[in-house]
């Protein structure tokens, strides 16, 4: 009992336990801090980790579902990498996360440190992935257009409110359909930061390690190095495409040319063929002058140099104007 006392305590100084205490506190006076879990607690809320409570797994690790004893439902996300350089990556994403009260943004409750690999708890958020409403929906339940625009505007202000709300600004740099969730009424919530840095404030630019997920990338980003809150503008673009077409944004089962969404559409768009790949289920006369524009709003997303983008701001305040036409 007491060696593993002293693992526990030798993990959670390892995972910078001191360093994020010493954080957390020197924000206290905002309110609403993360908590800092004990094994203990964790390990009853999964039922041991077990396996029927995996909710998915993504590239970083696996995401389970636990259930506190105040009867709150939480997603526990188990990191893969327990090394060393991943403790820095780790410690911003608590610091960054547990600063953000949105509604459109997944909630991060705390952690736990005192696994070898550290252990974060977010609200849980019911109804999946956007990703699985969308693409794996059967052909009785196809998402209607207006549901599909209401998700895009919520998307846009949690990214916007990020960008410009926040202080200082955060890039969330991963932006796709799996990282946005939606909850029991399907509102949407963006989540997954563990790729997100805090832009210092004295500069406009960063330079990191390039990461994102294929199709989405802004290949401007990705030649440069540099990154800005336009790069998440090229990623939601893509996200848009995807709600307008109902294809996903990379598809080897597509022609060469199509492979990639973003450059397909891109080509539609010039041969002013919109119409032959918007999503023929939602389309109708009613809706057709929406499409068109939000189409537009895309493709400005997805311009290949940033500057010529819309901020995430203008984004979400067109997507708002679009919904009172009809
Ligand atoms: N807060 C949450 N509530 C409910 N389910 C969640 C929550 N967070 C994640 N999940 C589920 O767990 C899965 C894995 O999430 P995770 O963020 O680790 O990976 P990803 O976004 O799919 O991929 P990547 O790690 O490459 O970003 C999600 O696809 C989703 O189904």
């Amino acid at each position: 009992q007491r060696k593993l006392n002293r693992l526990k305590q030798q993990n959670f100084k390892q995972n910078g336990g001191v360093l994020l205490r010493e954080q957390l506190s020197k924000h206290e006076e905002y309110g609403e801090i993360a908590k800092i879990f004990t094994l203990e607690e964790l390990k009853k809320a999964t039922n041991n980790y077990h396996e029927s409570r995996i909710l998915g797994r993504g590239g970083q690790g696996t995401v389970y579902k636990g259930l506190l004893p105040d009867g709150r439902s939480v997603a526990i996300k188990k990191s893969l990498i327990g090394n060393q350089s991943q403790v820095q990556p780790f410690i911003n994403e608590v610091i960054v996360l547990s600063q953000i009260n949105h509604r459109n943004v997944v909630k991060l409750l705390g952690c736990c440190l005192e696994t070898q690999v550290p252990l974060l708890v977010y609200e849980y958020v019911r109804n999946g992935t956007l990703f699985d409403y969308l693409h794996n929906a059967t052909h009785t339940s196809i998402i209607s257009w207006e549901a599909r625009l209401k998700i895009a505007i919520e998307a846009a202000e949690a990214l916007s409110y990020l960008h410009s709300a926040a202080s200082p600004p955060i890039i969330h740099r991963d932006v796709k359909l799996t990282n946005i969730l939606l909850d029991e009424n399907y509102n949407a919530k963006v989540s997954d930061f563990g790729a997100s840095r805090l832009i210092p404030s004295n500069k406009e630019q960063v330079t990191t390690l390039v990461q994102g997920t294929l199709g989405y990338l802004d290949p401007e980003y990705f030649h440069s190095s540099q990154l800005t809150e336009k790069s998440d503008v090229y990623s939601f673009g893509v996200v848009l495409i995807e709600l307008l077409t109902g294809l996903k944004a990379v598809s080897f089962e597509r022609p060469e040319h199509e492979r990639n969404l973003s450059l397909y559409f891109v080509s539609v768009m010039k041969e002013e063929l919109l119409l032959d790949i918007v999503d023929g289920r939602v389309l109708n006369d009613k809706n057709i002058k929406q499409l068109k524009e939000v189409a537009t709003l895309a493709r400005r997303c997805v311009r290949l140099k940033g500057k010529e983008r819309p901020t995430m701001k203008e984004v979400a305040s067109e997507l708002q104007g679009l919904r009172a036409i009809e």
